[in-house]
């Protein structure tokens, strides 16, 4: 088990950092994080110790620098927290839904997201999962355009149909995976998150991220969409979330990881009918793609928040789902990281 700190190490400090900190006393403590990008950095200080180590795709390390600024940021959270122009806007920007943390929970086919999502809606009130909607994909219905439509019946499996002719569905597949996941995101939180006087997160299994950056960019490195479709898919991708802005904004990923091999073996006993065709040669190659988003840093990504975001990788590989001990663990480490978020 391994919590992946490797995104803590990326503090930049800005040459407007000190003029910055000095006007900080003035105005709110949420604007100077967000020209800082200090948050994470701040409350992870609290559960653990930075390390003092380069790190793969990021050539910044953490330094004396660094952790002066860290000590200033604290300095920073002591004053506005007794600072009564500080308190009262922070406590305006936590009403409601933009108190509500965003989180995603990703990982390889059969890994076991959706055991570990039910673990986590079990363990805390103040956490609300949103499945990902592979009904949808496995149900495509005619009528109305959200399928409402008293008269509208199903008429075909995309999931089913992509899997058995990648190259004549793929880009179909990914136009409706990524418009599902965008309307998932998109569905304001429940009341009880909204009224909730704790820490609320939303969860989703999977998100538009995962959709471009593990799946759509696979079909296209295994030439399942040609290189037409994928410009296509990225232009419309990139103005859907840039449009959208904060509202689909994530603040922490959840990185389930096992070997391709254990997820193999997790998809076989499984036995959804359309997945009867993944070969382990597939998972390894999804395995590769989440390795190089989420902990290599190669996938370039283009959206700035993105970039930055914390990571918590977990070693899916044991068995959580029965064992009460290693589920304490995993929700204890799940804590500490939505605490610090
Ligand atoms: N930690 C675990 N130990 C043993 N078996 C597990 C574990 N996690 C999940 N499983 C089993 O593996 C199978 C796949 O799990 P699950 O459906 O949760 O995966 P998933 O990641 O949500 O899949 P998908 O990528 O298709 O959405 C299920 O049969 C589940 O019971
Ligand atoms: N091609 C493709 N693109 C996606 O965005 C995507 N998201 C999930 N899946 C597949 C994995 C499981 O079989 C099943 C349920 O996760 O659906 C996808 N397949």
């Amino acid at each position: 088990m391994q919590i992946n700190v490797r995104n803590l190490v990326k503090v930049h400090i800005p040459a407007r950092m000190s003029v910055v900190f000095r006007c900080v006393l003035f105005s709110r403590l949420s604007t100077f994080k967000r020209i800082t990008g200090l948050t994470q950095v701040i409350r992870l200080g609290h559960i653990a110790p930075l390390p003092q180590r380069k790190t793969p795709g990021s050539s910044t390390v953490i330094t004396r620098a660094a952790n002066s600024v860290i000590t200033m940021a604290r300095r920073v959270d002591k004053i506005s927290s007794c600072c009564p122009r500080c308190l009262s806007s922070k406590a305006s920007a936590q009403d409601g839904k933009a108190r509500v943390k965003r989180v995603s929970i990703e990982g390889n086919i059969a890994v076991g997201k959706s055991t570990f999502a039910r673990l986590l809606q079990s363990a805390c009130p103040d956490w609300e999962v949103m499945a990902e909607p592979v009904s949808k994909w496995q149900n495509i219905e005619s009528g109305t355009s959200r399928g409402t439509d008293a008269s509208s019946q199903t008429v075909s499996n995309l999931l089913q149909m992509m899997y058995q002719d990648p190259l004549r569905w793929s880009y179909t597949f990914q136009t409706y995976s990524c418009m599902s996941r965008l309307r998932t995101q998109l569905q304001p939180p429940p009341a009880r998150l909204l009224n909730s006087e704790g820490s609320p997160v939303q969860v989703y299994e999977r998100s538009v991220y995962s959709d471009r950056y593990i799946f759509a960019l696979n079909m296209f490195e295994l030439g399942c969409i040609n290189s037409t479709e994928w410009a296509v898919y990225q232009d419309w991708h990139s103005l859907l979330v840039e449009q959208f802005g904060h509202q689909v904004e994530l603040e922490g990923i959840i990185y389930l990881s096992a070997p391709p091999k254990k997820c193999m073996e997790r998809l076989e006993q499984r036995g959804r009918p359309e997945e009867k065709g993944v070969k382990l040669d597939y998972l390894e190659k999804l395995h590769i793609q989440h390795e190089r988003w989420l902990i290599k840093k190669s996938t370039e990504i283009h959206f700035e928040k993105l970039k930055q975001i914390p990571v918590l990788q977990l070693d899916a590989g044991v068995e959580f789902q029965t064992d009460r001990e290693v589920q304490e663990q995993f929700i204890t480490m799940v804590k500490n990281f939505f605490s610090a978020l």
